[in-house]
């Protein structure tokens, strides 16, 4: 973030992108559109966000072009953040953790997206795997669909939002890493003053930049003293700039800069 701008972009091919870029909505618009995407912003911005579901939609072949593109990212300078949103039994966690975080896995990335409504601590597996091999997660916290905030504001018998409870157990982990740790919350930047201590010493996600309404400047409202910390993510704000190279990275810049401009910082 400091060497490229407190910006992740989110690799999301939805079909009605593919159309609007004039892609098929099938395999070789996939790996167009994803290749396009990775080749025009790779070395460049700080983190890549695939979301895993548009890729699954087609398959074995579409697992076969992830894999290539967070590959292709990372060799690129990219970091990797795997929006796959997982969460299950401790024991099958352990499996989850293994296909993101385990540095041999075919889709190993820099971090994955986590929900821990199973309870946080069947998220334990994959918090170790990534501790181990020096990776990340990001664990959802307060998300930015409008839905969300019905379970994760709802209190603990003690009268704590259950956000605050993650936030806290993240907190935990990431007790003593400088400059911060590796256990990132997942906080939407639509929703408004957050309410919550987001003081974790670690990074916050923080989609909703562009199509669901959020812009740079709610980012100093929604995260007050922790705005450093933040890494704004948008999707369809940028790759509808698509399919030419140089206006997806102009959009990009202007992002970034828009960022910086109210929050200070942006490499
Ligand atoms: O974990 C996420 O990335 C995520 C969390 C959240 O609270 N809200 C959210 O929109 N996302 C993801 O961020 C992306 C947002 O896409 P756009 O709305 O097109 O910018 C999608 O891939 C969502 O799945």
């Amino acid at each position: 973030m400091d060497e490229r701008g407190q910006l992740c972009v989110g690799i999301d091919p939805h079909a009605a992108l593919l159309a609007e870029w004039g892609l098929s909505d099938d395999i070789g618009g996939l790996e167009r559109f994803t290749r396009t995407v990775v080749d025009a912003l790779a070395d460049r911005v700080a983190v890549l966000k695939p979301q895993s579901a548009f890729f699954e939609r087609f398959g074995s072949r579409g697992i076969a072009v992830l894999e290539r593109a967070v590959a292709d990212a990372r060799a690129a300078g990219a970091l990797v953040v795997m929006d796959a949103k997982r969460g299950d039994i401790g024991s099958t966690m352990a499996a989850y953790a293994g296909a993101f975080l385990d540095k041999g896995a075919p889709l190993f990335s820099d971090a994955v997206t986590l929900s821990p409504y199973l309870g946080y601590g069947s998220l334990r597996p994959a918090l170790d795997l990534a501790r181990a091999g020096g990776a990340g997660v990001f664990v959802l916290a307060l998300t930015s669909n409008p839905e969300g905030a019905e379970i994760q504001r709802a209190t603990t018998a003690a009268g704590t939002p259950l956000a605050q409870t993650v936030l806290d157990r993240l907190m935990a982990e990431n007790a003593g890493a400088r400059p911060l740790g590796s256990f990132g919350a997942v906080v939407g930047a639509t929703i408004g003053e957050a309410g919550v201590d987001l003081d974790i010493n670690g990074p916050l996600l923080a989609p909703g930049l562009g199509a669901q309404g959020a812009t740079a400047a709610d980012l100093p409202r929604v995260f007050g003293d922790a705005v450093g910390n933040v890494l704004p993510s948008a999707s369809r704000g940028v790759l509808r700039h698509g399919p030419n190279p140089a206006a997806l990275r102009a959009a990009v810049e202007r992002e970034v800069g828009e960022i910086a401009r109210f929050i200070g910082s942006g490499g």
